[in-house]
């Protein structure tokens, strides 16, 4: 049986996402405590992905960040130019539509290939570390306007918060591995995490007609720890099935979408798996698609740290598959891959 905080938010080919109550793993009593725990780890190991629901980020904070967004986006394009992505160690600033084609491919021919494929991402992006790094300053609209201004403190403050939120899933996936619940704390405490906030246009039925292999964000895995997601209503983002079929991640009010990445894959001795996922035309039908944002929170262990296999993870009949390797050089080895 079920526990009473785990609830199903997709189910279709094979692909089974839980949707689950965070309250039950942060308050509850011991049992409801380890149950919940479980259930998320067990969402990790079998989809890659959960939905958290009374995840204690205040749903009014949600909506000023996408709010704040949504004003961002509506600067002039020679603006947010000047606050463009420069480098995949800085991974800071202002992508415009075109800039990055999001796939999982690493070589650059490639790379090209698909982009001629599936045309360019519809897609613009604003990305921000962690502030107070002095190689890698943040770009910020506060050299602007007041708005701008506002705009920084919001998004810093919306980064800080999802800080704990990472520090305390990954608390859940510790328990549910059944080491220590702040094992991974020293790991996460730097909050060398981006936040990365996307504006999909509106877009044509029309384009995806002309194209079927357009989409607004190619397929993909992340690379970090784990990413917390913020999606608005209008849907488009699937999830790759067991089955090798693109799912529908429908969008839930007031849930937040977490999947596991890529460096904790490797870091769990790949029990943990970071699974394909991309954004596509809504599955609505309309002649034109209204404009779509969302939030990731891409969370990655300290950059400074070793990531070597779990404990637990590995022993005689599951011997460790991969090296130890530095986090920060793992990412930026990434990254540099899809600009
Ligand atoms: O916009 C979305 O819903 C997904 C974005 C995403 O997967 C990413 O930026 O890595
Ligand atoms: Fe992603």
């Amino acid at each position: 049986m079920k526990p009473a905080a785990v609830s199903s938010a997709v189910s279709s080919d094979s692909l089974e996402i839980p949707l689950i109550d965070f309250s039950a793993f942060v308050s509850g009593d011991a049992t409801t405590r380890r149950t919940t725990a479980r259930a998320i780890l067990e969402g990790f190991q079998t989809a890659g992905f959960i939905y958290l629901r009374n995840h204690g980020i205040p749903k009014a904070d949600v909506q000023t960040t996408f709010a704040e967004s949504a004003k961002f986006f509506k600067r002039p394009q020679a603006q947010k130019e000047l606050m463009c992505w420069t480098t995949p160690e800085a991974n800071r600033g202002y992508s415009q539509p075109g800039r990055e084609k999001t796939t999982d491919l690493t070589d650059a021919a490639d790379i090209e290939a698909k982009r001629a494929e599936e045309g360019a991402d519809l897609k613009e992006s604003m990305e921000i570390g962690r502030e107070g790094e002095p190689n890698h300053p943040n770009q910020w609209p506060d050299q602007f306007d007041e708005d701008g201004k506002v705009f920084k403190e919001q998004m810093l403050d919306f980064h800080d918060t999802c800080k704990e939120l990472h520090i305390q899933v990954m608390s859940a996936i510790a328990y549910g591995l059944g080491i220590d619940e702040h094992y991974f704390d020293g790991f996460c405490d730097g909050g060398d995490n981006t936040l990365r906030l996307l504006h999909y246009p509106e877009v044509r039925h029309e384009v995806f007609l002309k194209n079927k292999n357009q989409v607004r964000a190619g397929a993909h895995t992340d690379y970090g720890s784990i990413t917390l997601l913020f999606q608005d209503m209008a849907g488009g983002l699937q999830v790759l099935s067991p089955n090798g079929n693109f799912v529908d991640a429908t969008p839930i009010e007031d849930t937040i979408v977490v999947n596991a990445a890529d460096l904790l894959a490797r870091w769990s001795n790949e029990t943990i798996k970071s699974t394909k996922h991309r954004v596509v035309e809504p599955p609505l039908k309309a002649d034109v698609h209204p404009a779509r944002y969302s939030i990731a929170y891409f969370c990655n262990p300290n950059f400074d740290r070793h990531i070597d296999a779990i404990p637990g993870t590995y022993g005689e009949e599951r011997p460790k598959k991969h090296e130890g390797i530095n986090s920060g050089e793992y990412l930026a080895q990434r990254l540099a891959a899809t600009y």
